[in-house]
């Protein structure tokens, strides 16, 4: 079996890559995964400025996943470009992806025409949905919002775009925000980010200094949520929006009911940040023996196919 995948036009020999945020912090991170089991990569979340973020601890590990509220910490625009066009020379062959968000709307708009003008040849993922910068919203919570920012970038931006989208938990919401995505061209939406503003306790403190220790919630308690958006969106949005799944997978049957519900990738979040790179080989293998047991050559042969009763 080859778990090789397609996002738009461009080709991976994996479906396997990192959830933004985690491995991708600077140029060290980013090369650990590269040389990786990992079918490509994507940024830390990058802002126009170079950010400190959150006061730590901003992020704990738990038995059954992760509570982070790292508050948006990146070296900044720039030095993500600036890496992302030297690795355009050295792995001509290879397409990545480059995460992004501003601090306000105009930001972003500057930064979109920023990668717009310059020679990125990867796919950009706009972040709609980090819950940990206090006083700042998850944008896309507020549709009409969503829908005037996206209706604005598609205006200029015609390099391949999609959105990380944070958990919805109403049925409404989900055709609610499908309908606006159904809008544009979009190559991609990422289902899901962590869920947003839990409470981890140990003895009787929480475990992050952040927000009183709200933070964003990863891990086994998510697969449910992810699941169920990835599947939601998957039967809601043109066949020409792709998904990628990410939240809750920790082994290849994870990852095959990521793909069963519709994914074209599978990202990697509290699985990478507990094990590190080699998760990629063990769970690419895990995926692959199971599809060889159920006779599935490529991820398309079962792709979206969730059976129901
Ligand atoms: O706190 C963060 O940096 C963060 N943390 C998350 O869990 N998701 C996000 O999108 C972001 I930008």
């Amino acid at each position: 079996a080859t778990t090789k995948t397609k996002i738009g036009n461009s080709e991976f020999r994996n479906c396997f890559m990192n959830a933004a945020g985690v491995y991708c912090y600077d140029k060290n991170e980013l090369e650990q995964v590269i040389n990786s089991a990992a079918g490509t990569f994507v940024t830390k979340t990058a802002t126009l400025q170079s950010r400190s973020g959150n006061p730590e601890p901003r992020y704990h590990d738990t038995a059954l996943g992760s509570i982070n509220s790292m508050g948006l910490p990146n070296l900044g625009f720039d030095y993500y470009l600036d890496y992302l066009l030297e690795l355009q020379k050295t792995h001509p062959d290879r397409t990545f992806f480059f995460s992004l968000v501003g601090m306000s709307t105009e930001d972003t708009h500057t930064l979109l025409k920023k990668v717009q003008e310059s020679d990125f040849n990867g796919i950009t993922e706009l972040n709609l949905s980090c819950p940990n910068v206090p006083g700042k919203p998850q944008i896309a919570y507020d549709m009409e919002t969503t829908e005037n920012l996206l209706t604005d970038i598609f205006s200029y931006f015609k390099k391949p775009l999609g959105v990380k989208l944070p958990p919805y938990f109403d049925i409404v919401h989900f055709d609610q925000a499908a309908t606006v995505f159904n809008k544009f061209p979009l190559t991609f939406i990422n289902c899901v980010n962590s869920i947003g503003n839990g409470l981890v306790i140990e003895d009787e403190s929480v475990v992050i200094k952040p927000k009183n220790g709200f933070g964003g919630i990863g891990g086994e308690y998510i697969k449910p949520t992810a699941l169920a958006n990835v599947h939601a969106f998957y039967k809601r949005l043109n066949p020409s929006i792709q998904i990628i799944g990410t939240g809750g997978v920790l082994t290849g049957q994870d990852a095959f009911e990521h793909i069963l519900c519709g994914a074209s990738m599978v990202q990697l979040g509290t699985t990478l940040h507990k094990e590190g790179p080699s998760a990629f080989e063990r769970i690419t293998n895990e995926l692959k023996a199971i599809m060889d047991k159920k006779g599935y050559k490529t991820i398309e042969d079962f792709k979206g196919k969730l059976k129901y009763l």
